[in-house]
């Protein structure tokens, strides 16, 4: 791949957009409730100021219809707080008030524009020739002379703003894109055994990253947790009580079970399941033996228990490398946070080579305070999707 950076730029004077992705949880009121995507560009935002740039940010923020779908003026002042030069906030994204905005920026400054998608062909996919003709990339490159991609979270999406503009302008890859690059790309070459331990919610996404590693010989062995832990269960007709295989059936992962059911039928000695689960009892956090299992019927299984917390140490204190993707468990309830705190706990005190996928598990590391991961991605999706190795559209846009 040939892909461009920050060091190929010759930014000083030159009006840059660079696409960042800075989709936040937001509170009741749309303030920010997190601003950790935020912070995560800003080396290659200051880089740009500080080197005499005029930087045009664009970025989404929710999807259409969504309860986190909002206008990005939080952003816009969180940024100009966090940045070494001041940032401006315009509620256009690539009409004339935009592109004035942008035109008005002196070196060193740096302007946010409006949510992409506000507007209807950011919501959609096209091949990067036909996105470069759609009226954002069109209308907001004439006010260009460069752009930079620093999307890694988004990279998975092949929308307008990500891969329309590198047939129009010279392209970059920011540092966050970079290093994402390069630690997930490489994520092959580093020390066995690797374990990949897979969780969360993301049941699909997860169950091809477990296809990968296994008929690919990448993983020794597969820790399952979460959501994608109880699908696993399902498949192995472990019976996780009617609350959880409902949950598991409306949030439209029943197709899942039989590709989980394939997976355990070629690869049953290298998949763990949990040795025992927590559910909700009398409102305290009770913990049942999968032999055990069935719980009560309006129980749900919210996080793996002690026993399974211990067996899966052991397996990460022998491993020379520790691939983690999503939660163990309902981690934003303390009652069921301590899969997931005790877990991830063991694994960045590991001397493995430790990479994290994922923001929610991202939010629990830092939730927790938890230190000593060799690389926590930006990206769910995304990395999810380099570790099945798929390519990613917004890179191979930029692979000039
Ligand atoms: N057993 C479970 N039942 C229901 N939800 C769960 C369970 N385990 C984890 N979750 C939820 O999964 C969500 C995170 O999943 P996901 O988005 O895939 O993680 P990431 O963003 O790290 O990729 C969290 O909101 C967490 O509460
Ligand atoms: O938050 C994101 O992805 P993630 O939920 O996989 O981390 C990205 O901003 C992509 O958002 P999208 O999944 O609405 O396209």
């Amino acid at each position: 791949m040939a892909i461009r950076t920050l060091d190929d730029l010759d930014a000083a004077g030159t009006t840059v957009g660079v696409r960042v992705d800075i989709n936040s949880p937001l509170a009741n009121d749309r303030s920010l409730a997190d601003d950790a995507r935020l912070r995560a560009h800003v080396e290659t935002l200051d880089e740009l100021l500080d080197r005499g740039a005029r930087v045009a940010v664009l970025a989404h923020q929710g999807r259409p219809g969504g309860d986190e779908f909002a206008r990005l003026e939080p952003h816009a002042d969180r940024l100009d707080e966090l940045l070494s030069g001041p940032v401006s906030y315009c509620d256009a994204t690539f009409t004339v008030g935009a592109r004035d905005a942008v035109e008005a920026l002196d070196d060193g400054e740096a302007v946010l524009l409006e949510n992409t998608r506000f507007y209807s062909e950011e919501y959609m996919e096209f091949d990067p020739e036909r996105a470069s003709e759609t009226f954002l990339v069109e209308r907001l490159s004439s006010v260009l002379d460069a752009y930079v991609n620093d999307a890694f979270a988004a990279a998975h999406r092949s929308q307008p703003s990500l891969v329309g503009f590198p047939s129009v302008l010279d392209a970059y890859a920011g540092r966050v894109m970079e290093a994402e690059l390069d630690v997930l790309g490489n994520v092959n070459d580093q020390p066995d055994p690797r374990v990949d331990i897979v969780g969360g919610a993301k049941v699909a996404d997860s169950i091809d990253v477990v296809r990968h590693v296994l008929e690919h010989d990448l993983a020794t062995e597969v820790l399952t947790t979460g959501v994608v832990a109880n699908v696993f269960m399902l498949a192995a007709s472990v019976d996780i009580g009617d609350a959880s295989a409902a949950f598991v059936r409306e949030e439209g992962y029943w197709d899942q079970v039989e590709r989980a059911a394939t997976l355990l039928d070629g690869h049953r000695d290298r998949i763990r399941l949990p040795l025992d689960v927590a559910v909700e009892r009398d409102g305290e956090r009770t913990e049942i033996a999968q032999d055990a299992l069935p719980p009560r019927e309006d129980e749900s299984v919210l996080d793996i228990g002690h026993d399974t917390i211990e067996a899966y140490s052991e397996v990460v204190a022998d491993a020379g490398t520790v691939v983690l993707n999503g939660p163990a468990g309902v981690f934003e309830d303390d009652t069921f946070a301590a899969g997931t705190r005790e877990l991830f706990t063991a694994v960045a005190e590991s001397d493995a080579y430790s990479v994290v996928g994922g923001g929610d598990s991202a939010a629990a590391i830092r939730r927790f305070g938890i230190e000593g991961f060799d690389h926590v991605s930006t990206g769910g999706g995304a990395a999810l999707r380099m570790l099945t190795g798929e390519p990613l559209p917004a890179v191979d846009a930029l692979d000039q």
